[in-house]
């Protein structure tokens, strides 16, 4: 896969605070990945540094080859961004600023009509004033401005605090399409449920620090954390030899047995459970989280 970003032991200091330490990771096209982390954590910090509105104190950020901060205008053309909070000209209609942020962007305004249907930013409202939007349109807007110009690497910052989960859906769906398309995409975000399944890497930023970087599986398996196995019995009273073995089996009241498994059991212990086929009528495998893979890296962090 193309390298599209690379950062290289980056480190942004202001005054005294060292808010960036030490950071590295390279993105490639075609990738999704979630930048997270507690508010403060350096996640905005590391955008602007992608964006080259901020130069690092140490350390080198290349964006298709090219410083971002001092590169070629062709290589910001590249980029889109879609801050935090987006503000626009309330007075301004929704046509009025996309046109407006073309121009600055010096891509075609005419192709730009096309990204209000991208982002399903109603035609009758293309024409009212923003001030009108409510939350949703707003952030459809900046999405449509971060789309101008077909850019290859999108830097999106919280881009679903706030949208209703319907919104939310079709988020993802654009981010899909993007990603078949080879668009390298990147976001933060607190929201840490909801980006299962959707991105295929995580970076946990901590107090400045990468404290992982990896795809869900890649942390999963550096974390081993145990995974939840519960099987309902078909016969309440039920004594299946699997259950005896030292793992810890809770037993509910209704013939309901779970237990928390280490990885390296797992596999083994699921053939045995699942060749024992007449004694259960339910099997649910729950494996850790992203919440819990980044509750654990920040104990290990901390007990470093
Ligand atoms: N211009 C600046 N001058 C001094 N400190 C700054 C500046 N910009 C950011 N910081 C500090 O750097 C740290 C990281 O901020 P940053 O905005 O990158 O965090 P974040 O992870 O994006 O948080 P949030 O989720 O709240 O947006 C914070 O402690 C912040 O106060």
């Amino acid at each position: 896969m193309n390298e599209t970003v690379q950062v290289a032991g980056i480190a942004k200091r202001y005054g005294k605070s060292t808010v960036v330490k030490d950071v590295s990771f390279t993105l490639r096209a075609g990738e999704t990945v979630a930048l997270v982390g507690h508010n403060g954590a350096g996640k905005t910090t590391l955008i602007k540094l992608m964006l080259g509105l901020i130069r690092p104190t140490t350390g080198a950020v290349r964006v298709l080859g090219e410083d971002p901060a001092t590169g070629d205008v062709a290589v910001r053309q590249r980029l889109g961004y879609l801050p935090e909070s987006v503000s626009f000209n309330m007075a301004l209609s929704g046509r009025e600023t996309l046109r407006f942020y073309a121009r600055l962007k010096r891509v075609d305004a005419t192709a730009a009509e096309q990204l209000f249907q991208r982002v399903g930013l109603a035609a009758e409202a293309v024409d009212r004033p923003v001030r009108t939007y409510s939350k949703g349109m707003r952030q459809r807007l900046g999405l449509a401005q971060a789309l101008l110009g077909a850019p290859r690497i999108l830097l999106l910052d919280e881009p679903t605090s706030g949208l209703d989960p319907a919104l939310r859906r079709n988020f993802y769906d654009l981010i899909t399409e993007l990603r078949g398309k080879g668009t390298t995409v990147l976001l933060s975000s607190h929201a840490l449920t909801e980006l299962e399944g959707r991105t295929d890497r995580v970076i946990i930023i901590n107090n400045g620090v990468a404290i992982a970087d990896g795809t869900l599986e890649d942390l999963r398996r550096i974390a081993q954390l145990p995974t939840r196995i519960t099987v309902k019995l078909s016969e309440i009273d039920a004594a299946p030899q699997w259950a005896n073995g030292g793992m810890n089996w809770r037993r509910g009241a209704d013939g309901v047995l779970d237990a928390d498994i280490l990885p390296d059991r797992k596999v083994r212990l699921l053939h045995q459970i699942t060749a024992d086929a007449a004694l259960i009528s339910g099997l649910t495998i729950t494996e850790p989280t992203l919440d819990d893979l980044y509750a654990h890296f920040l104990k290990a962090q901390v007990t470093k």
